[in-house]
C-alpha cells in the first residue's frame, strides 16, 4: 500500500525506502546541501485521514526532521513534542526556556491545553520568551504577547514572573536592549543555558512560525539584520511586513537553541517551503532556510505547505 504522497525526491510508500543519495540517478536531491538517511514513514494508509509523512535529512551535523501531517494531527504531534521536551529539560535541568513566535502557532499550540499534556506538564518550570515582538502595547491586537496570553498562557499556571514580555513604553531600539540585558540576567543566573560553542544564549526550545516571504522571527529576506552576528537581540524598524518596529532575537541566538521547531502551514508558504528546504546552494537564501541549531530542527508542515516539495 503506498502514500498518494510523493516527496519529488522521496517516493514515500510503506516499504522501506533505500538511502538516497546525489549520486542515486533515480531521484532528484532535495537540496544538494542534503544527503539522506533511509526515511522513517509511519503508519500510512492512501485512503486515511491521518496520513503522516516522514522525512530524516542529515545536514552537515545537524539533524533535521521533515514531518507533513494533516491540520488536527498536527496539532496533536506538536503537543507530544513540546511536552515531551519539557519533561526531559524539566527533570534534566529544573527548567525549561521556551522561545514563542507570534502569528498562526499560537492556535496549533492550543492542543497543550487539552488532556493528556495540560495534567502532563510542570508549568510551574516554564520560562517563556518571544522569537521576536512587534513593539507595541501589551494590549495592541499587533502583540505577540497579547496573541499568546490571549490564546495560551493565561490558561496555564506559568507564575507570571516567568513570562518575558518586552517593555512596551520604549522604544524599539530600547526595548531590544532591555531584551538583551533581561536575557543576560537569566544566563548569568542559569534560568538560560549558555552555548559552550557560540557563547550565546541556548534556549531548550524555539518555536517559529515562517511567513510567505521565508521570514522567520522578525528576520525577513534581504534585510541586513539578518546577517547581523554580535548582538543578541536587535531591532528593526523597517519591517516589510506590519507593524514596522519590531524586536527580533538574531540567527547566532536561534541557531544556538538546543531544539526548534517550524510550524509552517498553509498552500500560501509552499514555495518558501521549497525554496527553503530545496533551494540551490548558489541562490540567497530565505531566513527559514538559515535555521540550524546546534541540536535538532523539525520543520512540521500540513500538507498545503508540503504541496511543492
Ligand atoms: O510577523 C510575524 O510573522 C511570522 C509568521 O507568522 P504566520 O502568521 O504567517 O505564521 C511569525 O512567526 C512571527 O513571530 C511574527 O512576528
Amino acid at each position: 500500500m503506498s502514500s498518494t504522497f510523493t516527496h519529488s525526491s522521496l517516493h514515500l510508500n510503506t516499504h522501506r525506502i533505500p538511502s538516497l543519495s546525489l549520486s542515486n540517478p533515480n531521484v532528484h536531491p532535495l537540496s544538494t546541501q542534503f544527503s539522506f538517511r533511509p526515511l522513517r514513514f509511519k503508519g500510512v494508509s492512501a485512503k486515511s485521514n491521518n496520513k503522516r509523512f516522514v522525512c530524516k535529512v542529515v545536514k552537515s551535523s545537524m539533524a533535521v526532521e521533515v514531518e507533513v501531517f494533516e491540520k488536527e494531527q498536527l496539532a496533536v504531534s506538536l503537543a507530544k513534542y513540546v511536552a515531551d521536551l519539557s519533561n526531559k529539560f524539566t527533570r534534566e535541568r529544573g527548567a525549561f526556556t521556551v522561545c514563542l513566535s507570534g502569528g498562526s502557532l499560537i492556535n496549533y499550540l492550543q492542543k497543550l491545553l487539552e488532556d493528556p499534556y495540560i495534567d502532563s506538564i510542570e508549568w510551574a518550570k516554564w520560562h517563556v520568551f518571544w522569537v521576536d515582538e512587534r513593539v507595541v502595547p501589551k494590549t495592541h491586537d499587533d502583540s505577540n504577547y497579547k496573541l499568546a496570553f490571549d490564546g495560551f498562557l493565561s490558561k496555564v499556571p506559568i507564575p507570571p514572573g516567568n513570562v518575558y514580555a518586552i517593555n512596551d513604553a520604549l522604544s524599539a531600539e530600547g526595548a531590544a536592549d532591555d531584551y538583551e540585558t533581561c536575557v543576560k540576567h537569566l544566563v548569568n543566573s542559569n534560568v538560560i543555558a549558555s552555548s559552550s560553542a557560540s557563547g550565546f544564549p541556548k534556549f531548550d526550545l524555539m518555536l517559529l512560525g515562517m511567513g510567505p516571504d521565508g521570514h522567520v522571527a522578525s528576520l525577513f529576506p534581504g534585510h541586513p539584520l539578518v546577517h547581523e552576528n554580535k548582538k543578541w537581540v536587535t531591532s528593526i524598524n523597517d519591517s516589510p511586513k506590519p507593524p514596522p518596529e519590531r524586536i527580533t532575537f538574531t540567527f547566532p541566538v536561534i541557531n544556538s537553541s538546543a531544539y526548534i521547531a517550524l510550524v509552517v502551514t498553509g498552500t500560501g508558504k509552499a514555495d518558501a517551503v521549497h525554496s527553503a528546504l530545496r533551494g540551490s546552494e548558489t541562490s540567497e537564501k530565505l531566513p527559514a532556510a538559515l535555521v540550524s541549531p546546534e541540536g535538532e530542527l523539525k520543520w512540521f508542515l500540513d500538507k498545503g505547505a508540503a504541496s511543492k516539495l
